[in-house]
This record gives structure tokens, sequence and C-alpha cells, in this order.
């Protein structure tokens, strides 16, 4: 294997793994970021991201001399056959990806670049974006591949080592087999394509990975209306092999730093070229729809939300995360707010004030006096808690399990009411009638 020396400009979740799963791959890698604070703790070893493995490669690296972080990307470039762009792509104006980093960058680079370097974006961004950034470089000698990331925050470091597949694309063939041949040791199957495909491709897999939840969302609403069980549901339809399993839990709707916006600018790509993408702009409000849903099943246990005590368990957009952005359960809490509830809030991995709830430090402290206890974040903990400790803290005795992840014995037993999703019919929902209508047709 070649040994290159590699620049990887912004050490968010994408760079810091992309940083660091390079140099434990053996290429000699330089981080850069605009964060003075940040390349300083990272400089000191400090990783601040909860990622496991993430901190053991990034020491790892950094004692083998392989791995360093520099301030700026223009120092981080100077010497660099291979150039990451792992910068963020928020979602801008109507929902258009908002490329100022991916463009200040490539301004702030295109001087300072190796002749013959390849500029590699990492980031989410639409189709047309290594074409635009090739333009903006304005360098003949320096060609621009896309190589599209799809790890998971929480398995960040496992993902990106043993990727599903590994998309390049570019317009010079040249290029993406220079950037494939960064990963050879991973033995993953690569897919070497044009630029506007592996673009594409990023999109494509996350709208399809949402209007998955949705759909799976939608038949857990169909399911408490007809008196299915959604799990029973999922589990016939999950073993046909051309559907598969995973990405079909239902939950409070689907939410994290890259699903929302990726659907949002997927919606303006389509828009751009002329079409209505219905299907995603379905996919994006059943998704609201689900979040409105959990406010309803709440509201429904407690009468009025208008000064009730609501336990709140999980504000990350799902478990091992400690990643808040877009998180479905502060957007459920913002609802439960501004209806007037009182919520008290824990979640393991987040000990900050947030507007509109009070944080605490300990779940028992969340649930004490609440009406209704709404579980929202799927954190392995709250499996495990003492139920009947819980029941004799509530003032009320229900739980929403928003991710059906709770033991429904152990609460039984503990004289608490739980609710799910898709599992069992509300009371406004009697399906008595339904069954029998059906069995007599
Ligand atoms: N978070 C995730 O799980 C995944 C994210 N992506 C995509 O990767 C891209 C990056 O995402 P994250 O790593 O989550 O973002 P992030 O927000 O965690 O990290 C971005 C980093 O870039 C730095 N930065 C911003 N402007 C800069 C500049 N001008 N020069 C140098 N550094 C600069 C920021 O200080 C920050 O440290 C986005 O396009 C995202 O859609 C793709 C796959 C997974
Ligand atoms: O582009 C990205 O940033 C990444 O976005 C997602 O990864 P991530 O945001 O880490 O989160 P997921 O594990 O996909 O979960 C997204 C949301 O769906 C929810 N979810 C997931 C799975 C499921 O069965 N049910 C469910 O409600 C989660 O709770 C969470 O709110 C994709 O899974 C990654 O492949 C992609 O690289």
């Amino acid at each position: 294997m070649f040994v290159r020396r590699i620049a990887v400009v912004g050490t968010g979740y994408v760079g810091l793994t992309t940083g660091a799963c390079l140099a434990s791959l053996g290429h000699r890698v330089e981080c850069a970021d605009v964060d003075a604070l940040k390349v300083n703790r990272l400089r000191a070893g400090q990783v601040d991201i909860l990622e496991p493995g993430l901190a053991e490669l990034v020491a790892e690296g950094r004692a083998a001399g392989r791995l360093s972080f520099v301030v700026g990307a223009r120092d981080a470039v100077a010497d660099a056959e291979v150039v990451f762009l792992c910068l963020p792509t928020p979602m801008g104006a109507g929902g258009a990806a908002d490329l100022g980093a991916v463009e200040a960058v490539a301004a702030e680079i295109r001087d300072v670049l190796p002749r013959g370097a390849v500029v590699v974006c990492k980031s989410t961004v639409p189709v047309g974006t290594s074409t635009r950034v090739a333009r903006l470089l304005g360098r003949e000698d320096v060609a621009v591949v896309s190589n599209p990331e799809f790890l998971r925050e929480g398995s960040a470091v496992r993902d990106f080592l043993h990727p599903d597949r590994i998309v390049v694309g570019s317009d010079s063939p040249r290029a993406a087999e220079r950037v494939a041949a960064l990963f050879t040791r991973l033995g993953a199957p690569t897919v070497l394509m044009d630029a506007a495909s592996a673009e594409l491709v990023k999109y494509a897999a996350n709208c399809f990975l949402a209007m998955k939840l949705s759909y799976v969302n939608a038949i857990a609403e169909l399911c408490e209306l007809v008196g299915a069980d959604v799990a029973a549901v999922t589990e016939g339809m999950g073993r046909d092999r051309r559907i598969g399993r995973s990405f079909l839990a239902p939950g409070p709707g689907w939410g994290g730093s890259c699903l929302p916006k990726d659907t949002h600018a997927m919606v303006r790509i389509a828009d751009s070229v002329g079409v209505d993408f219905q299907l995603l702009r379905a996919t994006i409000e059943t998704n609201h729809r689900q979040q409105r849903r959990v406010v309803d099943k709440v509201r429904r246990e407690v009468g009025s939300l208008v000064g009730a005590r609501i336990g709140v368990l999980g504000l990350a957009f799902k478990a091992g995360t400690n990643d808040l952005r877009d998180s479905p359960a502060l957007a459920v809490a913002e609802l439960l707010a501004l209806e007037g509830a009182e919520l008290v809030a824990h979640d393991p991995e987040v000990d900050r004030p947030l507007p509109g709830m009070t944080v605490v430090d300990d779940p028992y402290a969340a649930v004490r006096d609440a009406d209704a206890v709404v579980l929202l974040t799927e954190w392995p903990a709250f499996r495990t808690l003492d139920w009947v400790l819980v029941a004799s803290l509530m003032a009320g005795s229900t739980v929403l399990d928003t991710r059906n992840h709770l033991d429904p014995d152990a609460l039984r037993r503990a004289g608490l009411v739980l609710r799910g999703l898709g599992r069992e019919p509300g009371p406004e929902h009697p399906t008595a009638g339904l069954a029998g209508s059906a069995a007599e047709a």
C-alpha cells in the first residue's frame, strides 16, 4: 500500500473519524479546523464527541507521529497529496444545503495546494458541487473527487473501518483510483462512478432511510387503529431480504444532524430541475406528524397539558450519541412546552441547561411528581430503571415509551400503565368492531 500525505479539513464527526482512521491505515494525516479551541483540545488528546474507539485511535495516531492537528486549512494542505473536505453543509435558505464553508475553504487553499493534489469532497453536497469546487480552485493540475461518507454517529469508527461500500466519483478516473487506493486495506467493495452520481448516491441513500422510517411510523399508526402489533408486522416484513430488518423501529420521528437537512436539500435539488419530489415531501410531513402524534398521546393521558408535569427520558436524537442537533426528542419537548407542560428531563449524556425544560442528572429526579413520563431516546440504562421506585415517585401512573424499548412486564409489575407506539389501540380507537366486521366480511 502507498502511504500518502493527507490533509483533512474540518474535525467534526466525519473529519476526525476520517483523519484518525486514515492514520490507523498507515497514512500521514494532518487535520485542520477553523476552531482554535477544538484544535488545542485535540492536540492535548481530548476528544469531545461521544464515539467509541475514536479517542483511542487519535491517541495512537499521535503517538505514532502519523496524526497531527493545525488551525486553518492552508498550513494543513501545503504538503498534502490528497485533501479531504469534511466541512459542515447545514440547511440553508429554503432548505438547500449551505455550501459556505466548502466554498470558503476552496478559496482559502487554491494557491497553496501542491501540484497534482487531489481534493476530495466528503461533505454531503448537492449535485454539481465537485464541478463548482474545481472551478473555484481554478487549477488544471488539481482534480476534484466526490467520496460521500455513510458512517452513523455513535458507531463512526466501526462504520468507517467496515463500510458496506465505498463510493468514489470523479470525472477524472485516475484521480478516483488514487482516492480509492487510500482505502485498499479496508477490503471493502468500492464503487467507482462519475461525480454527479456519487453526489446523488449520498442523498438518495439518506432519503431512502428517512422514507423507510416514515413508512414504519405510518404503519405503527395503522397498527394502533386496527389492533395489530407493529413489532410483529415489522418482524414479518423485515425477514423478506428485499426489505431487510434494519431501520424498521418506530420512534418519535427521525432526526439527527443529517436526515432532516438532507431530505430538505434533496427536495430542493429536485425543485432545481423542475421535479416536485412528492414522495419525499410526504416523508418529511409524516415525520412532523409523528412528533405531533406523540404529543397527542401524552395529552390524552393527562387530560390537558397546561400545567401538567411531564418527566422526559432521553434528549439525544438516538442512543449512543450526545448530539442534540435536530433531535426529535427536543422537537417533541418543545411542542409539549408550547402547550404549557412543565418538563423535567434526563439524558445520560446531556448535562447542560436547555430552554423550556429543567435538565436533571438523575432519571429518578426527572420522574418525581410527574403526571406522565415519556421516553424519547432508547438508552439501554432506561430499561433497567427501578420501576417500583419510579411508580412511587410519580404523581400519575402512565409511561409513554415512544421507542417500544421498555420491558412491559417490569412496568406492569410496578403497577404502571405502559403505552407504546403501534402496539395497543388508544381509547379513542375501538378496534373490536373493525375486527368483527373484517371477520364477518
Ligand atoms: N455527522 C455525521 O454522522 C455525518 C455527516 N456527514 C456530512 O459530513 C459533513 C460534516 O459533518 P459533521 O462532521 O457532522 O460536521 P461537524 O459540524 O461535526 O464538523 C464540522 C467541522 O468543520 C469545522 N469548520 C467549519 N468551517 C471551517 C473552515 N472554514 N475551515 C476549517 N474547518 C471548518 C467546524 O469547526 C467543525 O469542527 C456534512 O456535510 C455532513 O452532512 C456525512 C456522513 C455522516
Ligand atoms: O449522513 C449522515 O449523517 C448519516 O445519517 C444517518 O446516520 P445518523 O444521523 O448517525 O443516525 P441514524 O442511525 O441513521 O438515525 C437517524 C434517526 O432515525 C431514527 N431511527 C433509526 C432507526 C430506526 O429503526 N428507527 C428510528 O427511529 C434514530 O433514532 C434517529 O433519530 C445515516 O444512517 C448514515 O448512514 C449517514 O451517514
